[in-house]
């Protein structure tokens, strides 16, 4: 089974207000996304699992969207590390989203780590004066942990940045020990994103670099699914697949240059080619 994992990041921000949202108005762009790919994506039940991470404010039009068994899952881009509970927090978690709200409002799954949720959580930290990755990966833990709880499947994601790269077994290595302790019992799989091969203008390691770290957090969880992601296109889909360490990927954009964004056509070509057809 391979794991399509897709992160919608911001990309409902339409182009007049400087994103790069050109598919459907903020209203209906969760719903189009997903009404654009369920029925190609239901042609690979049995082969690949596929879950899209969305804006909360997406949430209901997609779950909606989505047709009666279809394979396709809704998930949400974070949790609180808190959670409501009986005699507890009844919900006060203004701005938050513990993850009952996540699950009441229709996620199978949850994005945990992202690196652009971690480079938020190191920035609060700096105002502080304080520069600490174990907190931000404790934190981390601690939503992680919310998230099991609640049954929320959860995509973790580890990688190190561009000036990390010469240690970066011992950055993924407290990544993954403190991020994952005392998280058992759920469905958790790894995203290995090197923070360097994110985004615009970016390009994926080769195969060997991928292949090295996939083993590393393979041998380091007790065999975890573990995807890649980061620069993730038609061009290197084929070469990812034929990692055996690697379960599968974690897209975002489609289109890395000129009218950048995530365009549902390509999306489809891309996993095309990962899955070989
Ligand atoms: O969440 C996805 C990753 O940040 C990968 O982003 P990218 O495919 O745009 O490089």
């Amino acid at each position: 089974m391979k794991y399509i994992y897709t992160n919608l990041k911001r990309f409902d921000i339409p182009v007049r207000l400087a994103g790069v949202n050109r598919l459907a108005p903020a209203g209906c762009w969760g719903a189009q996304i997903v009404e654009r790919l369920q029925d190609e994506i239901e042609r690979y039940s049995g082969k690949a699992r596929f879950t899209f991470f969305f804006p909360e404010a997406h949430l209901i039009t997609a779950a909606n969207a989505k047709r009666l068994g279809s394979p396709l899952q809704i998930g949400c881009q974070g949790v609180c590390r808190e959670d409501v509970a009986p005699g507890g927090n009844f919900g006060a978690f203004t701005t938050n989203r513990p993850a009952a709200a996540a699950k009441a409002l229709g996620c199978g799954a949850v994005l945990i780590g992202h690196c652009e949720e971690r480079a938020d959580k190191a920035g609060i930290l700096a105002e502080a004066g304080v520069s600490n990755e174990g907190a931000v990966n404790r934190i981390l833990n601690q939503e992680i942990r919310a998230a099991v709880g609640r049954g929320l499947d959860v995509l973790y994601c580890i990688g190190e940045r561009a000036e990390q790269q010469e240690r970066w077994q011992e950055v993924l290595a407290g990544q993954l020990e403190i991020g994952l302790r005392g998280a058992g019992g759920g469905h958790i799989a790894i995203a290995y994103e090197p923070v360097w091969a994110i985004g615009p203008g970016k390009a994926a390691p080769d195969r060997d670099y991928i292949q090295r770290a996939a083993r590393f957090v393979k041998e380091a969880t007790g065999g975890l699914p573990v995807v890649y992601g980061g620069g993730l296109k038609d061009q290197n889909a084929a070469m990812l697949a034929s990692i055996p360490e690697i379960d599968g990927g974690l897209i975002a954009l489609t289109r890395f240059s000129g009218e950048i964004g995530f365009y549902p056509e390509e999306y489809l070509q891309i996993v095309r080619r990962y899955l070989g057809e």
